[in-house]
């Protein structure tokens, strides 16, 4: 089985204006060698309003920085008022694009059969989704972390292909570390990865379970992303708050030392 690349994607949320995010890719680019980029591939996600300034860096300084959107709309034309199409994102050579953020499931009601119609835009326009799925504190508290994560993986992969699910990037993201500080431990995240990946397995095949790349994201940090990536089924992270300062973001992609 090949050996999966990790996979280190800043998510910005709703930070950073065009020109910022120009300064910032700058920044980042300026700290990264070649050998960061052989041990991971380093991905941005920034608002929409950025995304044509971060491709005209990325291809004018042939920068060997990723990018994608943070959301995509279900539908791919028409009277969708404020809503971006996965056309609009592939016409910026947007790479990737999350798909169910806990963020966007709390506060714009996604559901997964919402997510699973963005799953599906997303691969009409060959664009890789990065599935988000994570537990609320409740949840953890029960004990029922791993159900409620495969039960939101299982909704939002319906009548996805196997072809098209071998390219799925899938974070999982406990609500409860997000934005809080409050990390889980190693154990924790290998736990739902490993269970993420098992339930992949038997949704399509070993092949498309050892192919997938399943982050962790929720208050990494470049001091805690070492412990974190060593796990067997942890293929990299899902950087909020971390990726908006190049410094940092380089030592999450650093995880495995300079
Ligand atoms: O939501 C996240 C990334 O999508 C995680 O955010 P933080 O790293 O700020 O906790």
């Amino acid at each position: 089985m090949a050996k999966r690349l990790p996979l280190i994607a800043g998510n910005w949320k709703m930070n950073n204006n065009h020109l910022e995010a120009i300064a910032l890719v700058q920044k980042l680019a300026f700290g990264l060698n070649d050998k960061d980029y052989d041990n991971a591939e380093v991905v941005v996600l920034p608002p929409f309003t950025d995304l044509r300034s971060v491709q005209t860096l990325v291809d004018g300084d042939r920068l060997k920085i990723g990018y994608g959107a943070q959301d995509v709309s279900a539908h791919d034309k028409g009277a969708y008022t404020g809503e971006i199409s996965g056309s609009m994102l592939a016409k910026l050579d947007c790479s990737y694009v999350l798909a169910g953020h806990s963020e966007r499931r709390e506060y714009h009601n996604e559901d997964d059969a919402l997510v699973n119609a963005k799953v599906k835009a997303a691969y009409r326009h060959g664009i890789v989704p990065i599935l988000c799925v994570g537990e609320g504190l409740e949840v953890r508290k029960a004990g029922r972390q791993v159900e409620h994560v495969l039960a939101q993986l299982d909704g939002a992969l319906k009548e996805v292909t196997a072809e098209q699910a071998e390219r799925i990037v899938v974070a999982y993201e406990p609500v409860w570390a997000i934005g809080t500080g409050e990390v889980a431990t190693p154990e924790d995240a290998q736990e739902v990865c490993s269970a993420i990946r098992v339930r992949l397995a038997e949704l399509y095949s070993p092949e498309v379970a050892g192919a997938v790349r399943v982050l962790y994201g929720g208050s990494v940090k470049g001091d805690n992303a070492p412990g974190i990536m060593a796990k067997e089924d942890v293929d990299g992270a899902l950087v909020g708050g971390a990726c908006l300062k190049a410094d940092e973001f380089v030592k999450v992609i650093r995880f495995g030392g300079e």
